[in-house]
């Protein structure tokens, strides 16, 4: 077999607009149903969302029929075990919470690199090399590995750049929703003081060399976005579109 070639990472590096979406129902029905939507990304949570290694598993199965969808899961934390735990099962894209500083970076890159490269720890015939059916895996890995970190602090805004220039840092990810918690902002990341900062962070990010990211469920927040460089760019939630159209459906029969 063949290293599965992550379409997602070579994309974002030729600057191929990646519209995603975030997934936290933790259902591998859900999932399924979102992988044929038309989406270029499904972000899988763990940090915010009920979702464990096991139901994780059964998600990035059950977008096998759509290989065009690139699953990203994001581990609760920026964390080897964590990550180590989410390759062997076969995730090659990763999205890093609460990256703050360049060494923070360069540790989550490493988590995902064998030795000598980085600290991933070594397993024959996991899932990932699809049961030692893919030859020369752990040579090769690290091409399809995708690494994307959040920049979500003052201190992380602040080190963007330095950010940035890790090695193996394929994407940088604004996390709006925090951002805005940790100025001032917190449930206001529509405010049009945070969308100047979050679109000037986005600059900085192209500037930089790197790849910027982003998630709003807004319409109009997302061109803003797009327009300002985001090329992986989320636009809406799994919780939103039922909640919120749901609840329409309702209202519309209780008039
Ligand atoms: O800071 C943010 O916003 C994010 O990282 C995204 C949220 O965690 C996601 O749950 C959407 O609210």
């Amino acid at each position: 077999m063949e290293l599965p070639r992550n379409a997602f990472k070579h994309a974002i590096y030729a600057g191929q607009q990646q519209i995603g979406l975030w997934s936290s129902l933790a259902s591998h029905v859900s999932v399924e149903i979102l992988a044929g939507a038309g989406f270029d990304w499904l972000l899988l949570d763990t940090e915010h969302s009920a979702n464990e290694v096991p139901m994780v598993l059964s998600q990035l199965q059950a977008c096998m029929e759509h290989p065009s969808v690139m699953p990203i899961v994001r581990p609760p934390v920026n964390d080897p075990v964590a990550i180590k735990r989410l390759l062997d099962a076969g995730v090659q894209t990763l999205l890093l919470p609460m990256v703050d500083t360049p060494e923070q970076a360069a540790d989550a890159v490493a988590a995902t690199r064998y030795p000598p490269a980085g600290i991933r720890g070594f397993a024959s015939a996991s899932r990932a090399s699809r049961f030692g059916r893919i030859s020369n895996y752990h040579q090769r890995a690290h091409e399809e590995i995708c690494v994307l970190v959040q920049i979500e602090s003052r201190l992380g805004m602040d080190n963007l750049e330095a950010i940035c220039a890790v090695p193996g840092v394929d994407g940088v990810f604004i996390g709006p929703g925090d951002l805005s918690a940790a100025i001032g902002y917190l449930g206001d990341q529509n405010n049009e003081h945070i969308v100047t900062l979050i679109e000037g962070l986005i600059g900085r990010i192209v500037t930089a060399g790197n790849r910027a990211g982003i998630l709003t469920p807004s319409e109009a927040l997302a061109r803003r976005y797009i327009a300002a460089g985001s090329v992986f760019t989320a636009v809406g939630s799994d919780t939103g579109l039922l909640a919120r159209n749901a609840e329409a459906l309702a209202k519309r029969f209780r008039a």
